[in-house]
């Protein structure tokens, strides 16, 4: 029998297998549970991108890393041009000239700074010139008034002047087609100078990060409220924070705290990433009751939670949130928890954003005026006060105790003592790695 007007049984459709993103592999942790603070930074690190490359105003661009190779399209000076007030000359006709003997010549002409002379230095006379006005042609010195009665139609030149004297020539600092910077420095003022003096008004670099800092916690209080008797206190932190990252270069969104809600929490993190290159949230990431960062963030993208061997700072959060991926770093609310974390996690990511190297702070050896002891099995980041004596010799005293809450310490301290975990007693005289805490 035919089989028109049957149907044939659909085969089954194959079944398709969502693939569910998921970060990279975080680093193991150690038998005590603990991952280690360095492999936790690289893993990080790993998944940052530097900015792509902006086109900006040379003094916005001030800290900033360029992106390009940079050459002069002209020389500076870009002409021969007086160092002097005084007269332009030919140096042959003051030979022999002395106080008692002056060299007399006739003065043809005026050059100020910004005009040229109308015609060329003739032997036999001179041209008053300011100092960067061009040399006329003809002229091979210039005699600073200083060795001149200041004539006006004569002038009296008092010492032989040497062919050259006083003439900057064209091209001495900078040859036109000079190559002058290469992508990767990092824009400083004198850079900037440099930039305006040939011309350049604008350069291609990785623009400044914008990063958005939101402290947790129903207990916080912004600064200049009163403080209510129920176990209330200021947020440090988010200005902390907000400061440090501003001093690393950053454009910072201060977010006020944020109570411990969750749903409140989501929708600020959420409503943030649009003006967001980096989230750092301080608070809640712990083992309390109420650790909103924690609870919310996995519902927002993908995020790794750990506990690392180090001191303050133990737990740490990453996460790569919304469509975009925003990268967003949770730290411990603690305040010296969260100012550590900031300059062992956020500094470097935020440097790799910018394209600025070194990522790390540059450690300085120094020799430790006190014994120091430190937690076991946990890198320990001290408070310290490093001195410099004349020799170049770096000391430190410890600032304040290991306490994560010591606000106060954490000012008067430069420096950052590390220990690695594997160091307990550090006997005085010995000497130790440290981080100067400069704000840069
Ligand atoms: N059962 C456990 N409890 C805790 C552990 C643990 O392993 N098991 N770890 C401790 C460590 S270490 C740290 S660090 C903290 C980190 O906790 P959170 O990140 O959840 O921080 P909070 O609980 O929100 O706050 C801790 C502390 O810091 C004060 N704080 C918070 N934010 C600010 C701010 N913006 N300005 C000033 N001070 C702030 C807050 O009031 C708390 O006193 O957890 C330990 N607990
Ligand atoms: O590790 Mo927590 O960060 O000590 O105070």
């Amino acid at each position: 029998m035919a089989l028109f007007g049957r149907k044939k049984k659909a085969a089954p459709a194959p079944e398709v297998v969502e693939e569910v993103p998921t970060l990279p592999e975080p680093p193991a942790a150690n038998d005590a549970g603990l991952r280690e603070w360095q492999a936790h930074r690289q893993w990080v690190l790993d998944q940052i991108e530097p900015l792509p490359p902006f086109g900006m105003q040379v003094l916005d661009a001030l800290g900033l890393s360029l992106c390009e190779d940079i050459e002069a399209d002209i020389a500076l000076p870009g002409f021969d041009n007086a160092a002097m007030d005084g007269y332009a000359v030919q140096a042959a006709d003051t030979w022999n000239a002395s106080e008692n003997a002056p060299a007399s010549l006739a003065v043809v002409g005026e050059i100020a700074a910004g005009s040229v002379a109308d015609r060329a230095l003739a032997p036999g006379t001179a041209m008053k010139i300011m100092t960067g006005a061009p040399v006329p042609e003809g002229a091979d010195a210039v005699v600073q008034y200083e060795l001149t009665d200041r004539g006006v139609e004569d002038v009296q030149i008092f010492a032989q002047i040497e062919q050259g004297k006083n003439i900057r020539l064209r091209g001495s600092d900078i040859e036109d087609g000079e190559h002058l910077m290469s992508a990767g420095t990092r824009i400083d003022s004198r850079t900037v100078g440099l930039l305006a003096g040939v011309g350049i008004d604008k350069v291609l670099v990785r623009p400044r990060p914008r990063v958005v800092v939101i402290a947790t916690g129903t207990e916080l209080v912004e600064p200049g409220l009163p403080l209510g008797d129920k176990g209330e206190l200021y947020d440090s932190n988010s200005y902390m924070l907000a400061a440090a990252a501003k001093a690393a270069g950053a454009q910072v969104f201060r977010v006020g705290a944020v109570g411990d809600d969750e749903e409140e929490m989501a929708q600020i993190i959420s409503d943030q990433l649009v003006r967001a290159d980096l989230i750092v949230t301080s608070g809640g990431i712990s083992q309390g009751d109420w650790d909103v960062v924690k609870a919310v963030a996995p519902s927002l993208g993908l995020v790794d939670f750990a506990q690392l061997a180090m001191q303050p700072g133990k737990p740490q959060g990453f996460g790569l949130i919304g469509e975009d991926q925003v990268p967003m770093l949770m730290l411990p609310g603690n305040p010296v928890s969260s100012f550590v974390s900031f300059e062992v996690f956020v500094r470097p990511v935020l440097r790799k954003l910018m394209g600025v190297e070194p990522l790390f702070r540059e450690p300085v050896r120094a020799v430790t005026n006190t014994i120091i002891r430190s937690a076991p099995g946990k890198a320990q980041f001290l408070r310290g006060e490093v001195r410099t004596d004349p020799g170049g010799r770096h000391t430190v005293d410890l600032v304040g105790g290991p306490g994560s809450h010591l606000l106060g310490s954490l000012q008067k301290s430069n420096a950052l003592v590390v220990l690695e975990p594997g160091t307990e007693v550090v006997p005085a005289g010995q000497t130790v790695t440290t981080w100067m805490l400069t704000d840069d």
